[in-house]
């Protein structure tokens, strides 16, 4: 199977409209569903910074709940690195993939990593040294992966840029550079999240599901169009202009409420 990205089909999602149709794909038969979900944007509610997030408090057991009832097929799909989504639904592990697809945690326990190598560490703290001058911009270190983030000072977009895509050349081949909300990564170029939901749907309890995916953000688009292609549900959070996913939530508390109906 090719991996090459395509443009986004042009969709037209239809406003708010995945709330009935996901619960009622969930609810009438959770043995035939996967459930991947994204953690920023989705499951939690934006934060100014990148450890600001708050976790509502019944959240994780809520999302035990869904998992059950779904035989374990439910995972988190994820931009932050995966031991730090892991703590944020302590005590409850779930199959996860974090960097963006590039570390995986199989349901049956056994975890693939990206690693880090010599030189990405020095371009990092180099990364470091480089925006020490921006006030507002924030280095987030996640291993294999680094993001700067400029929600703090929106209008020093426009020097962060030249400066990823400098360290973008300089990472090689192996690493390939994420946008996000108002931030810009260097995540390895392994694997992406379409190619994360696509190695779940290959494992039990995952295997012959229907794939249901909910994400906010231009990492998602990627395991939209899995989703799309193996006859599943696509759900982007907020109004975005451009999406492949078919079907739209308002915000991630309409997403908690969700979940928070189907974990019953
Ligand atoms: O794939 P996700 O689970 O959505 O992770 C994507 C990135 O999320 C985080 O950054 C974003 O959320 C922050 C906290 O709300 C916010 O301050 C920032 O502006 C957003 O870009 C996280 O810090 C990144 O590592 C993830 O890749
Ligand atoms: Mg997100």
């Amino acid at each position: 199977m090719s991996y090459t990205s395509k443009p986004f089909p042009a969709a037209t999602p239809q406003p708010a409209s995945g709330q009935k149709k996901v619960l009622s794909a969930l609810s009438s038969s959770p043995q035939d569903c996967a459930l991947f979900l994204d953690i920023d944007g989705t499951l939690l509610d934006l934060a100014e910074v990148p450890d600001a997030i708050v976790v509502p408090p019944l959240l994780p057991a809520g999302l035990d709940v869904a998992s059950q009832r779904l035989g374990g097929a439910l995972a988190l799909v994820t931009g932050r690195a995966l031991a730090y989504a892991d703590e944020l639904f302590s005590p409850f592990r779930f199959p996860i993939a974090g960097l963006h697809g590039a570390e995986l945690r199989r349901p049956d326990g056994k975890v693939a990593k990206a690693e880090t190598t010599a030189a990405f560490e020095a371009l990092k703290a180099d990364l470091r040294k480089e925006t020490e001058g921006l006030e507002g911009v924030l280095v987030e270190d996640k291993g294999a992966a680094v993001a700067a983030h400029y929600r703090l000072a929106p209008h020093k977009q426009a020097q962060v840029e030249p400066i990823m895509e400098r360290m973008l050349s300089r990472a090689g081949p192996n690493w390939t550079l994420q946008r996000g909300k108002m931030v810009l990564e260097l995540r390895p170029a392994s694997a992406d999240k379409g190619h994360a939901v696509e190695a779940f749907l290959s494992m039990p309890p995952f295997a012959g599901r229907r794939p249901i995916t909910i994400g906010d953000d231009v990492t998602d688009e990627a395991m939209f169009r899995i989703a799309n292609r193996q006859g599943g549900l696509s759900v982007r959070v907020g109004a975005p202009s451009e999406t492949a996913a078919a079907l739209t939530l308002p915000s991630a508390s309409a997403v908690r409420e969700l979940i928070g109906q189907f974990a019953v």
